[in-house]
């Protein structure tokens, strides 16, 4: 048994003291997992458009400070009591939408949002209301239920899956959100047919990813929007066939989509945050069966609007959260298709750093210059 088990434990984390700062680097103490609890020492995380939105002060449910972060792999420590689905030593990622088995939204096969946890966790504290984390006195909240910017956290034991061992964890930690979130925004949402038309606004690790659903599922032509136009190079490695930058047009883009695709694409997907290329996605798409996917997370206040017309005429609007995954029956199966070589993890790797560089990480995802930097604790 490991000295540890059942003490606090003062390690290293990137706290978020208030919006808009920069992560500092404290030592904190960890508590022991409570009942139906999970002690995590992270050896791996990596940073998410989401991790910078609820630091912008953008979230309506940021609460500070706190220890942001949900793209995880790493090694259980430890388990509260009457825990059953992982144990000491097995290598997991924490998953910030958990699955009960339980709830009325995991029996039902039409979602995969498991509420079981989602009020305490929307507040940033454990399911019994407490935190597990202080620093200088002070509690920290926790995020997503996760937290995975921290050497060690504690997570509901529905919000975390044991996965294959062979798996390196410095790439499936890429699985806990981007990845996963895009490759099933195509595969389980839109639900891409074979020989379709598809665009996707945003080539970051989720657009990146969508192309590669989009590509899995027999897409004929995946057109790759972004305003960054250094993304299309990478992108062609991801499945797009084709780029668009808006800043080349005078038109709204939607026009220019329509002219090239023959009245409209099959599938769009938006993976900015944008409530306006929301739209512009949605009226890209071809009258009577165009189907548009809103992946991106828009900030507090924000609203999507088009004519109504819009959607009588045919077109479908759609949102996903983890790309429709219902995370313990579905993450260990992404993880043995990045061992099985059919889902290219390492693509999406663009810089491996020390966790105390965390900061960089942020700097380089807002100057579009990496799809995922990984942290090593
Ligand atoms: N629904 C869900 O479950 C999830 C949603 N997200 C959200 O997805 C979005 C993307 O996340 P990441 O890929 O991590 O972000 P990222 O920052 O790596 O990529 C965003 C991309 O959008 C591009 N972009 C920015 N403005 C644009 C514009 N006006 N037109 C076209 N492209 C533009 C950027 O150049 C960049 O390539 C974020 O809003 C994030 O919060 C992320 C994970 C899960
Ligand atoms: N807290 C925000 C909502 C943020 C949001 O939409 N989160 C996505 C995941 S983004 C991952 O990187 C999500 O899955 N939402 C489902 C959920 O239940 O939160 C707000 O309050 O607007
Ligand atoms: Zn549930
Ligand atoms: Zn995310």
């Amino acid at each position: 048994m490991s000295g540890t088990v059942g003490k606090v434990i003062t390690c290293k984390a990137a706290v978020a003291w208030g919006p808009k700062e920069d992560l500092k680097i404290e030592q904190i103490e960890v508590a022991p997992p409570k009942a139906h609890e999970v002690r995590l020492k992270l050896l791996y995380t990596a940073v998410c458009h989401t991790d910078a939105y609820t630091l912008s002060g953008q979230d309506p449910e940021g609460v500070f400070p706190v220890v942001l972060g949900h793209e995880g792999g790493g090694i259980v420590e430890s388990v509260g009591e009457g825990v059953t689905n992982v144990k000491p030593g097995d290598h997991v990622i924490p998953l910030y939408i958990p699955q009960c088995k339980e709830c009325k939204f995991c029996k039902s096969p039409k979602t995969n949002l498991c509420q079981k946890v989602r009020t305490t966790q929307g507040r940033g504290v454990m399911p019994d209301g407490t935190v597990r984390f202080s620093c200088k006195g002070k509690e920290l909240f926790h995020f997503m239920g996760c937290s995975t910017f921290s050497e060690y956290t504690v997570v509901a034991d529905i919000s975390v899956v044991a996965v294959n061992p062979k798996a390196e964890l410095d790439k499936v930690c890429l699985l806990g959100c981007g990845v996963s979130t895009g490759y099933g925004a195509a595969l389980n949402t839109a639900k891409v047919e074979p020989g379709s038309s598809c665009a996707v606004w945003g080539l970051g690790a989720v657009g990146l990813a969508v192309g590669l659903g989009c590509k899995a599922a027999g897409a004929k032509r995946i057109i790759g929007i972004d305003v960054n136009p250094a993304k299309f190079e990478v992108a062609k490695n991801f499945g797009f066939t084709e780029f668009v930058n808006p800043k080349d047009y005078q038109k709204p883009i939607q026009e220019v989509l329509v002219e090239l695709t023959d009245g409209g694409l099959d599938y769009t997907f938006e993976c900015v945050g944008n409530v306006n290329i929301m739209r512009a996605a949605l009226e890209s798409c071809h009258k009577g069966w165009g189907v548009s996917t809103i992946v991106g997370v828009a900030g507090a206040g924000q609203e999507i609007s088009t004519r109504p017309f819009q959607l009588v005429t045919g077109r479908v609007w759609k949102g996903t959260a983890f790309g429709g995954w219902k995370s313990i029956d579905s993450v260990p199966k992404l993880v043995d298709e990045y061992v099985n070589k059919k889902l290219p993890l390492e693509r999406f790797v663009t810089h491996n750093l020390p966790f105390e560089k965390i900061n960089e990480s942020f700097h380089l995802m807002h100057k579009g210059e990496s799809i995922r930097a990984v942290l090593k604790f």
